[in-house]
C-alpha cells in the first residue's frame, strides 16, 4: 500500500469531523472517496497531509507512520496536493510557480519541462502571471504544480470544479497518465461519475463515518448501490 488511514478521529475544536475512518491506497491505483457536502472528504486530505491533525488514529505513507510528521515533510516524502482552490502564486510566472515547487523524492523525478509537457497549452503559458489564467489553466498548473514535486501519490480536492467538460476530460486523462508513470491518486469528488470513470477503488463517506468501501467498478455498474450510498443515479 502506497497510503493507509487507519482509524482517523479529526476534531475541529471540539468538533468531530471524522470518526474512526479508514482507507488504503495500491501503488499506481487510482481511489475515490465520494460523499455529499460537508460528509469529511476534504478533512481526510488535511488529516493526511497533516493540515489537520487527527486526535486519533495513524496515517502511514509509504511503510512510514507520518501521522505526527509536518506538513513539509509529508510533501518531501511524496505526497502532493491539488487543492480546490489551486493556491497558485498569482503574482508569479507558470514557471516560477513550477520551479519552486520542484522535489526530488525516491519516486520519479520530474522536471519542469516534463510536467509542463503533461498538458500542451502549458508550454505556450510560461511565462504568464498566474492571475491572468483562466480557470481551466489555473488547474493545469496546480496539476504540473503536484508533479514537480515527484510524486508517489497525489491528492485532488474536487478536481472537476468549475470546469469546463473538456477540460474535465483532460484532468482526468491526466490522473491515468499520471498512474502509467506509477503515481497512485486520491480523488475527493461530490460528482461520483466522473472519479468512478477513473477509478480502481472507491470509497463513501457520510458525516466522518466511511460507510461502503470496494471495487469502483461494483459503484459504477451498480445504480441501486449507488443511489442508496449516495443518493444519485
Ligand atoms: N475549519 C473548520 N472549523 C469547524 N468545522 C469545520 C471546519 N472545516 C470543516 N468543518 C466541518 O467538518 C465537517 C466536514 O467538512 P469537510 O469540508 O471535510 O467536508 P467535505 O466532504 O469536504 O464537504 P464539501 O464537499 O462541502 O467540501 C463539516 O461538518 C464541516 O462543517
Amino acid at each position: 500500500m502506497i497510503l493507509e488511514v487507519d482509524g482517523v478521529d479529526t476534531f475541529y475544536g471540539e468538533t468531530q469531523a471524522l470518526f474512526g475512518a479508514s482507507l488504503a491506497i495500491e501503488h499506481a491505483k487510482v481511489f475515490a472517496l465520494l460523499g455529499p457536502n460537508g460528509a469529511g472528504k476534504t478533512t481526510m486530505l488535511r488529516s493526511i497531509l497533516g493540515l489537520t491533525r487527527p486526535r486519533r488514529g495513524a496515517v502511514r505513507f509509504d511503510g512510514h507512520d507520518v501521522t505526527r510528521n509536518p506538513t513539509h515533510e509529508i510533501a518531501r516524502a511524496g505526497i502532493g496536493w491539488v487543492p480546490d482552490d489551486r493556491r497558485l502564486c498569482p503574482t508569479l510566472s507558470v514557471a516560477r510557480n513550477l520551479s519552486i515547487a520542484q522535489k526530488r523524492t525516491r519516486f520519479r523525478n520530474w522536471s519542469v519541462k516534463e510536467a509542463a509537457a503533461i498538458f500542451s497549452p502549458l508550454e505556450y503559458l510560461m511565462e504568464r502571471d498566474c492571475e491572468n489564467l483562466s480557470g481551466g489553466e489555473m488547474q493545469m498548473v496546480a496539476i504540473a504544480r503536484a508533479l514537480v514535486g515527484s510524486p508517489g501519490l497525489v491528492l485532488f480536492d474536487e478536481p472537476s470544479q468549475g470546469l469546463a467538460p473538456k477540460i474535465v476530460g483532460d484532468v482526468l486523462a491526466t490522473i491515468l497518465r499520471m498512474k502509467d508513470e506509477g503515481i497512485a491518486s486520491l480523488v475527493v469528488e461530490q460528482n461520483a461519475e466522473i472519479a468512478l470513470s477513473v477509478a480502481d477503488h472507491a470509497a463513501v463517506i457520510d458525516r466522518g463515518r466511511i460507510v461502503w468501501t470496494g471495487e469502483a467498478a461494483t459503484l459504477r455498474d451498480d445504480r441501486g448501490l449507488r443511489q442508496r450510498l449516495l443518493g444519485v443515479q
